[in-house]
């Protein structure tokens, strides 16, 4: 396995979580403004902890069916590089949003089987990567985050015209063979490197990111 893989480390919520997250090597760091989720974080709290990321790193604000004021209210506050939508934004508001605000559009697509492919596909022409998620149960408080994965042989060999992301339900153990599988070239986790919900463990993620570059030791 390549080492060149990259890594977004989702849903931190403190100072120890982001240092942990840059020293382990993280490409990406998601920040989640969802006040159902265990991760929300206020507009003032993200603000202190985008300040402790270093240049290099990207900023990724994660929101599900933000309006624009709420996304103006947001950003005029946290220096984010990217906005990651979760929730059902159509294409043509991936679009909108993009143009609007002039940053970088992640788009989640939650994956179940695959009549959820052509969806993605329809996304690639509007955003600029895909985020590549499990589709959560029909009942789920939180449309992510909640440590599931999707049959990735779903995928397997799939390409898109813009970069993309596996997530959902990986772990240190799993990491390196949904890579495998997948031919995945970036990876997004937040429940398989916590203690508990919205709890990021230090550990976990120097683990998560070292498996995914196929430099783990154990
Ligand atoms: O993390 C949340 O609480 C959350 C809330 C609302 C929408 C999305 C959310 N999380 C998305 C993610 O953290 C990841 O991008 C992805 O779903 C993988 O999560 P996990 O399966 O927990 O690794």
């Amino acid at each position: 396995m390549s080492s060149d893989i990259r890594v977004k480390i989702c849903g931190l919520t403190d100072s120890a979580a982001v240092a942990a997250a840059v020293g382990a090597g993280a490409a990406y760091l998601g920040f989640v403004f969802f006040p159902k989720s265990p991760r929300h974080l206020e507009i003032e709290a993200a603000r202190t902890l985008a300040a402790e990321v270093p240049p290099g790193i990207a900023k990724v604000a994660l929101t599900v069916d933000a309006d624009d004021s709420t996304l103006a209210a947001m950003l005029d506050r946290v220096p984010i590089d990217m906005l990651q939508l979760h929730g059902h934004e159509s294409p043509a508001r991936v679009a909108e949003i993009r143009a609007r605000f002039g940053l970088p559009v992640i788009k989640a697509v939650g994956v179940a089987d695959a009549g959820d492919l052509p969806g993605l596909a329809e996304y690639a022409r509007v955003a600029d990567q895909l985020l590549v998620d499990a589709k959560p149960p029909r009942d789920a408080v939180l449309p992510g985050g909640n440590g599931l994965s999707f049959d990735w042989r779903l995928i397997a060999n799939r390409r898109w015209p813009v970069p993309w992301m596996l997530a959902g339900g990986l772990t240190p153990e799993n990491v390196a063979e949904a890579i495998r599988l997948t031919g995945a070239r970036q990876v997004d986790v937040s429940s398989g490197v916590e203690s508990a919900p919205g709890v990021k463990d230090a550990a976990l993620i120097a683990r998560f990111v070292a498996a995914a570059r196929g430099e783990e030791t154990q």
